[in-house]
């Protein structure tokens, strides 16, 4: 199978982190995660692919096609991103919605035409959020946000959709509905989805292929078995945790324990 994604030999960053010789490979189709802890690059990685961050060597192609190649229109209508936060206040959430069509209009015409609605409205059906469609963006709970955020990244009809953190500030019924509406579009439209996530337990369970990002380099990648390794977690993280199998799914699930508990242990072992 082709890749939707390829990042060869990638140096990018700013004058005091660097993003340095980054590989991966992620085929069409995939539904992958970047995990790695606070200030590895992970966002950082993300602003090379939209282009907003330029690169100081090496290339991104996307469906074999160098991103360098792109004009910005050409990028908008290939990768759709969810930002972590939504700002759109005072905007009703199907003009909000609509905003994803503006790649496809030329610069001097802002009027959406009866198919941009049609596809907003189709998305947004798909998303659960044409119920709300009147009301303005800030009266919607952050959940409700993150969902037309996701409604208007597939109204851009992207091959590849970018996810800056999907789930934090949800519940576990809004980051597990939200995660299944993106299995469902991975699923049944062949959608390619690459989502920074700092659960491990829910990249486990939903992602098929995992990057683990460590001070600006790539420390593992490969199925959350390979990588969701007591090791290498310890390694990145410099946390005790004990990795378990989930029962239902057979998926690495991984546990932590207190600094109380993990000092009775020892002390339990010292005795001994
Ligand atoms: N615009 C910027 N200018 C200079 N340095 C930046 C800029 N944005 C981020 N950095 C630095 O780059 C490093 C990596 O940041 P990045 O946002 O990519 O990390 P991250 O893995 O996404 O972190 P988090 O999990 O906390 O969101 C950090 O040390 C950060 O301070």
């Amino acid at each position: 199978m082709s890749n939707i994604l390829n990042i060869q030999n990638l140096c990018c960053g700013y004058p005091k982190f660097q993003l340095l010789d980054i590989n991966i490979d992620i085929p069409k189709g995939s539904f992958a995660g970047i995990i790695g802890p606070n200030g590895s690059g992970k966002t950082t990685l993300f602003r090379a692919i939209t282009g907003t961050l330029g690169l100081k060597s090496g290339k991104i192609l996307l469906s074999d096609k160098n991103l360098k190649s792109f004009s910005l229109r050409d990028r908008a209508q290939n990768i759709a991103i969810v930002s972590q936060f939504i700002e759109a206040g005072d905007m009703t959430v199907e003009d909000y919605v609509l905003m994803g069509r503006i790649p496809y209009h030329s610069r001097f015409n802002f009027f959406e035409t009866d198919d941009d609605f049609e596809i907003a409205r189709k998305y947004m059906e798909m998303t659960d959020t044409w119920r709300f469609k009147d009301q303005l963006m800030s009266e919607l709970s952050g959940g409700e946000q993150q969902l037309a955020g996701i409604a208007r990244a597939l109204t851009q009809q992207p091959q590849l959709l970018l996810l800056d953190e999907p789930t934090s500030h949800l519940d576990i019924t809004h980051q597990v509905h939200i995660l299944n509406v993106l299995q469902q579009l991975n699923q049944e439209m062949g959608l390619s989805v690459l989502m920074v996530i700092h659960d491990l337990n829910l990249a486990s369970e939903y992602c098929d292929w995992l990057i683990l990002v460590n001070q600006g380099k790539i420390h593992t990648q490969g199925t959350p078995e390979e990588v969701l390794t007591f090791q290498n977690i310890e390694d990145v993280y410099q946390t005790v945790v004990v990795t378990q199998n989930n029962p239902l799914s057979g998926k690495p699930a991984i546990f932590l324990a207190s600094q109380k508990v993990l000092k009775e242990i020892q002390e339990k072992l010292a005795k001994k």
